[in-house]
């Protein structure tokens, strides 16, 4: 477990443009170090912002992204191509502009796919997708933050932050829309080597600040084994 630390960056642009190069140079050392990378990524605008961003970097040829694995931290449980779905606006605002390899695309199932509307399987089948690949430590698992100080789909107070085991969960009546959701556990994000949470605006100030203080937040729960970076813009941090 690791003590959070923080970055403060001017706005929104140069937070998303921060962690696009942070995420460029550790995909590089990842792969230099145990020949692949696992990332995973986060729906929401801060996490939107950050995959335009790295999209737009000429960087970003350096990774082979052919030796990327892309889990998600979360989905929003509707049917394929869906524009609210997290791995929709992951393939437009970067994904489809890799050459990645597409096994290693390891999405969240939509509600119209193999499980149908069973949220319940469609959360087991992304478990035991994790098992097969054997339970990876996450090289950087992105998180966004909610005004409320939520992470992923872990909302304070939701019954699904308060689960102790397992990796993956289904959610009913989140309160933030679409209600039925899939969602890494608290346990399964504490297995990240770095854990980064990115919250940007005015709106996220409090939760920020509760978060790193003394406020029971999933935010403020979460840790990687190696690093917890919360990337913030001066808005967000105006409350710390
Ligand atoms: O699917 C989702 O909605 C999310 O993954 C969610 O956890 C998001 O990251 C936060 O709500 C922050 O979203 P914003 O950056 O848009 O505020």
């Amino acid at each position: 477990m690791s003590a959070p630390e923080k970055i403060i960056l001017a706005d929104g642009a140069a937070l998303a443009n921060a962690a696009a190069a942070r995420l460029i140079t550790e995909l590089v050392d990842a792969q230099a170090a145990r020949g692949q990378a696992h990332i995973v990524l986060t729906g929401g605008s801060n996490g939107g912002a950050l995959l335009k961003a790295v999209a737009a970097s000429p960087a970003r040829d350096v990774v082979d992204w052919t030796r990327v694995d892309l889990w998600w931290g979360d989905e929003r449980f509707l049917p394929a191509g869906d524009a609210e779905r997290n791995e929709t606006q992951a393939r437009e605002y970067l994904l489809d502009a890799l050459p990645l390899e597409p096994k290693r695309v390891h999405v969240m199932a939509p509600s119209d796919g193999t499980y149908g509307d069973d949220v319940d399987a469609a959360a087991a089948a992304y478990a035991a997708e994790l098992e097969a690949a054997g339970n990876p430590a996450f090289d950087v698992l992105m998180l966004g933050v909610g005004p409320d100080g939520h992470v992923a789909s872990l909302f304070p107070g939701h019954p699904g932050y308060a689960v102790t085991s397992g990796t993956v969960i289904a959610v009913r009546e989140s309160p933030k829309p679409p209600p039925v959701r899939i969602s890494l556990t608290l346990g399964a994000i504490g297995n990240a080597r770095q854990v980064w949470l990115l919250a940007g605006g005015e709106g996220k100030a409090e939760a920020v600040a509760g978060a790193l203080g003394d406020v029971d937040l999933p935010a403020g729960a979460v840790r990687g084994t190696e690093r917890t970076l919360w990337l913030l813009d001066r808005a967000a941090a105006s409350k710390l």
